[in-house]
């Protein structure tokens, strides 16, 4: 089967509502954010704060929000934190089949005023492709006749039932910087969590595990060796919007990233993709 449906949500924004023999999805034009993806048979594969209430104009509060063309502060402090493509609307260029794996292909036209932050000839796009995975790429390509730089992630939050209970793994041998110190070499292959963490990780392998009570779920990445690892623990909880002060407890979000030494110079001509592959991992 194959229904993809044109919905809009009670306070305005409009969203594609997904289902296919493998999976069902949700996706907002807004960010073009992705806030469900579930493989059936299986729990869903990302996290959304019930204490969000869908607002246009701010990004979601989970699922995958897209920062884009900047990750975290830009130096210019009025700019916002991590870009300006999750709170524009995005458009569905393409829909195809590939096998049983249902590709939709989203891009993002800039207006005059977005070329006060970002002035350059470029254009992005975003592939979702949903089977019993999910992978999402960030394609970047440059129009123009100059190099251009940037920084940017997929911020994917994740359910993973209890934060006590997480265990992260396949991080040996990245470096991190956490609230501007470091970089820390990371020794431990595992990453438990006790407190507020908010690590960016480089030189990072491609593949995560987040091993949680309800299961182990895989998260890779292709052209990018940087990652951020966030949970925000109680303090930060109390500040963040869109977040219940207990939200922490049931969520972390794990971000294939380009930042830091892993940000991207685009030759004129020259393209990019940032891929993440998300799935249930089992064992074989
Ligand atoms: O509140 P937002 O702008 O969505 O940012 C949420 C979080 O994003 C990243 O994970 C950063 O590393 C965190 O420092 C930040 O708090």
């Amino acid at each position: 089967m194959l229904a993809i449906t044109n919905k809009k949500h009670t306070n305005g924004l409009d969203y594609l509502d997904i289902e296919t023999d493998l999976c069902k999805a949700r996706i907002f034009l807004q960010g073009a954010q992705i806030d469900y993806f579930q493989p059936k048979g299986k729990p869903p594969l990302l996290w959304v704060s019930s204490a969000d209430d869908y607002q246009p104009g701010n990004g979601i509060r989970g699922g995958i929000p897209i920062c884009w063309p900047w990750f975290g502060m830009h130096p210019n402090p009025d700019f916002p934190q991590h870009g300006i493509a999750r709170t524009r609307i995005w458009t569905l260029a393409s829909i195809e089949m590939r096998a049983q794996q249902l590709e939709l292909r989203f891009e993002l036209a800039l207006d005059e005023q977005d070329k006060r932050f970002w002035p350059h000839d470029s254009r992005v796009s975003v592939l979702f492709s949903l089977g019993d995975s999910l992978s999402v790429s960030l394609n970047n390509h440059n129009t123009g006749n100059r190099p251009i730089s940037l920084t940017q992630a997929l911020h994917s939050y994740f359910p993973i039932g209890d934060i006590h209970q997480l265990r992260a793994s396949g991080f040996s041998g990245a470096k991190y910087i956490e609230f501007g110190a470091g970089p820390y070499p990371q020794e431990d292959d595992t990453v438990t969590f006790e407190r507020e963490t908010d690590r960016v990780y480089t030189d990072l392998g491609e593949v995560q595990w987040l091993h949680t009570p309800n299961g182990t779920i895989e998260v890779a990445r292709e052209h990018s060796h940087s990652a951020v690892l966030w949970n925000p623990w109680i303090a930060k909880s109390q500040r963040l919007s869109r977040f219940n002060p207990d939200d922490y407890l049931g969520m972390v979000c794990l971000e294939a990233a380009n930042v830091l030494d892993d940000g991207l110079t685009l030759a004129p001509g020259e393209s990019h993709s940032l891929i993440t592959h998300i799935r249930w991992w089992e064992s074989h």
